[in-house]
């Protein structure tokens, strides 16, 4: 991944904060998930009145992109703040981990956390996942 690349996406995931509907955290989140085919499919995070079937801006990308046919991703970068002021990192939550695991490769998808265009870490998904369980898993032998 480029430089360019990086600041696109950073560039892009904060445009997403602008959509995210929080009525009850005030917690936005905004993602933007490369896909290998160089698309970038955008996520907010969409809550509701009975709060469980909340989902996270990561899982909205994700799943835009698998629902388009997109199965091959490169990285995804994700902010987030209250009131989307981006105050610091915002790592995925267990659930989003474990979707990414399923069209990830945990060695080489890349998780971009921004706290602003400069300041920014990237992790690989085996680094956020440790002994994470994925599709290769169920793979009978
Ligand atoms: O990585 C994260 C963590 C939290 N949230 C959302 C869920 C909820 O709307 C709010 C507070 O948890 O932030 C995300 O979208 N992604
Ligand atoms: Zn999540």
């Amino acid at each position: 991944m480029s430089e360019t690349q990086i600041q696109e996406l950073i560039e892009t995931a904060i445009a997403q904060l602008a959509f995210s509907y929080t009525p009850y955290s005030h917690f936005k989140v905004g993602a933007a998930l490369l896909a290998k085919n160089g698309q970038i499919y955008t996520g907010c995070n969409i809550e509701n009145a009975a709060y469980t079937p909340t989902n996270c801006a990561e899982r909205t990308a994700v799943f835009k992109a698998v629902s388009e046919g997109i199965r091959e991703f490169e990285a995804i970068c994700i902010v987030g703040g209250p009131d989307g002021e981006l105050l610091d990192y915002t790592p995925p939550c267990g659930v989003c981990r474990q979707v990414m695991m399923e069209f990830c490769h945990p060695d080489e998808f890349q998780i971009i956390l921004a706290k602003g265009k400069d300041d920014y870490r990237i992790y690989k998904l085996k680094d956020l996942m440790p002994q994470g369980f994925g599709p290769g898993n169920l793979e009978e032998r």
